[in-house]
């Protein structure tokens, strides 16, 4: 996918001024960024929720899931009835059902499924969420913050379950989060957005690929990566400009940063 001299606004605040970014097929993208800065509006404008605005967005006219920060299921209808939704009209009964049970038995929720979500922890309905996102093999996922709310072993246990189905599917990912940990150990590429309107974004690549990430010969290299998003992020907040552009006009020039 690929924005080109997008500009948009909210009511008269401009939040992208021609604004560009590629996000490349089969690869999960990663945008950090402060509060209040656009990623959720860009997810909204990816996802054709807004669409008013001036430049080209490319590549989104395929199929498309958005999980957000909270799981949003329909309160009287079952975990299975809650995936079944988005297939309703697309499918046979009998498709319908082995795509059900196969992704339930993916994010480890087929004993659940005739549950109600509010007979589920977070973490579980979660899940859910993510089957419906999954169930539909979608060619692009959007995430705006999916672990937001969830304590740190299901943060983690759930952003695994996250990767291991990209990693079946392989659709692109445009993942939002607050967390840099969260970025290093899913992104390919990592923007950090700033400004208003966001007029730059910094670029790191991270070349491990993900399943090896947690290996202790890559460590030093992420803890690289870490350091250099951390100064990064440091440098938005304080709006230290030159640096800035020194810094991206030095990233442009090839895909590797540190
Ligand atoms: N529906 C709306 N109407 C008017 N302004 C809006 C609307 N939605 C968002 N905004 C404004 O647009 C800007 C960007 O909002 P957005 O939600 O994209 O930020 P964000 O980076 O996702 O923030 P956060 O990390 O807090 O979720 C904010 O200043 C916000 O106040």
């Amino acid at each position: 996918m690929e924005i080109k001299g997008l500009t948009f606004a909210h009511n008269k605040k401009t939040i992208f001024k021609d604004f560009s970014i590629y996000l490349p097929e089969h690869e999960i993208t990663c945008i950090l960024g402060n509060s209040g800065v656009g990623k959720t509006t860009l997810l909204k404008l990816l996802a054709n929720i807004h669409q008013t605005y001036a430049g080209r967005i490319e590549g989104n006219q395929k199929q498309l899931s958005y999980l957000f920060q909270e799981p949003r299921l329909l309160p009287w209808k079952t975990v299975f009835e809650n995936v079944e939704y988005v297939l309703l009209n697309k499918f046979s009964k009998s498709d319908r059902n082995k795509r059900i049970v196969d992704i339930l038995d993916q994010v480890g929720l087929l004993n659940e499924k005739d549950a109600f979500p509010h007979e589920l922890s977070g973490g579980m309905r979660q899940r859910v969420a993510i089957a419906r996102a999954f169930v539909v093999n979608p060619d692009i996922l959007l995430l705006d913050e999916p672990l937001q709310g969830l304590d740190i072993v299901k943060k983690q246990e759930i952003q695994q379950l996250l990767l291991n189905l990209w990693g079946k599917h392989q659709p692109t990912v445009v993942y939002v989060t607050h967390d840099i940990e969260e970025a290093i150990r899913a992104g390919h590429q990592i923007f950090i957005f700033n400004g208003q309107p966001v007029f730059v974004q910094f670029q790191c690549f991270v070349h491990t690929p993900i399943i090896k990430r947690n290996e202790l010969s890559h460590q030093h290299y992420l803890q690289a990566v870490r350091t250099h998003l951390m100064l990064q992020m440091k440098m938005a907040n304080e709006n230290k400009m030159n640096d800035i552009k020194n810094m991206v006009e030095q990233q442009s020039k090839d895909r590797k940063i540190i």
